[in-house]
């Protein structure tokens, strides 16, 4: 199997907060891997750190066989990324947008604008496709985003809460065209909070605890492991986590003006 990804002994701390103690992955072409974890955990900065995005980290990252610590960037044109919070050009059509992105990519303005149109249109979204982005719901926002990552045909793809915002029609296109970009060949690396939609599409689930990998495996490894029936719940045993209800009880109380337990 052809490794695309390796993270060797990463951590990253901000001022006094450890946030990665020492992270060690070995990601291969065509898997999904699921990265979960609780608010904070760290998966944002461990996505930030393998896009070159951050600096300051110890360990090494290589990527497509190569460490991005020796000021290679040549591997970025090889990767797609769908950030959790994107600075979308607003006062740019999507047209304008998507062929500027492509064209940074190296693709040529009239292919990268024309496969952009083409893409948008898959997702219901040619008639907007030369409106600014600034007039646009979350949802088409988000599907601007998935078509910034793609056009230029990445080989690792990451996502982080990709489905945030879209409806339920294009969850199932976007969860279909993950699994049919895999069995193609493509890697992909999906940072979710939605356990259902992880369980489903992931071959491969990491979890992030506290800075550490607290988990690694298919989701069935996962259930014989913990004897949980859902990924929900192994979350919440893993991280530690069972008095949602006490908790909810608890707010509603406080909020009714009641008595704690
Ligand atoms: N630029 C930064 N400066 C200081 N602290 C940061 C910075 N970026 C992240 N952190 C801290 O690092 C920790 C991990 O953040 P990160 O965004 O990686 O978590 P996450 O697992 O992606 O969380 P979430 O599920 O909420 O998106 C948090 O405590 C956060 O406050």
């Amino acid at each position: 199997m052809e490794r695309v990804l390796r993270l060797q002994d990463v951590k990253m701390r901000f001022l006094d907060n450890q946030v990665l103690k020492r992270i060690n992955l070995d990601v291969y072409r065509g898997q999904i891997i699921g990265y979960i974890g609780p608010n904070g955990a760290g998966k944002s900065t461990t996505l930030k750190i393998i896009l070159g995005l951050l600096e300051g980290y110890e360990g090494t990252v290589e990527v497509f066989g190569k460490k991005i610590e020796i000021g290679n960037v040549d591997y970025k044109r090889k990767i797609g990324y769908v950030p959790e919070n994107a600075e979308v050009y607003d006062m740019l059509t999507a047209s304008e947008y998507l062929t500027f992105v492509g064209e940074m990519y190296g693709m040529d303005r009239k292919q990268a604008e024309n496969k952009a149109l083409a893409l948008m249109t898959e997702l219901g979204m040619e008639s907007a496709f030369y409106e600014r982005i600034s007039s646009y719901s979350k949802g088409m926002r988000q599907r601007v985003l998935i078509v910034a990552s793609l056009l230029h045909d990445p080989d690792l793809i990451f996502l982080d809460e990709p489905l945030s915002g879209l409806d339920a029609n294009s969850v199932m296109i976007i969860k279909d065209l993950l699994a049919e970009l895999a069995a193609r060949g493509k890697t992909i690396f999906y940072s979710s909070h939605i356990m259902d939609v992880v369980e489903k599409i992931s071959n491969r689930i990491v979890l992030l605890v506290d800075g550490e990998i607290a988990a690694d495996g298919s989701f069935d490894e996962l259930k014989n492991s913990s004897e949980k029936g859902s990924l929900e719940a192994i979350f919440n045993q893993l991280t530690g986590f069972e008095s949602h209800q006490e908790t909810a009880e608890n707010m509603v109380n406080l909020v009714m003006g009641e008595e704690q337990k």
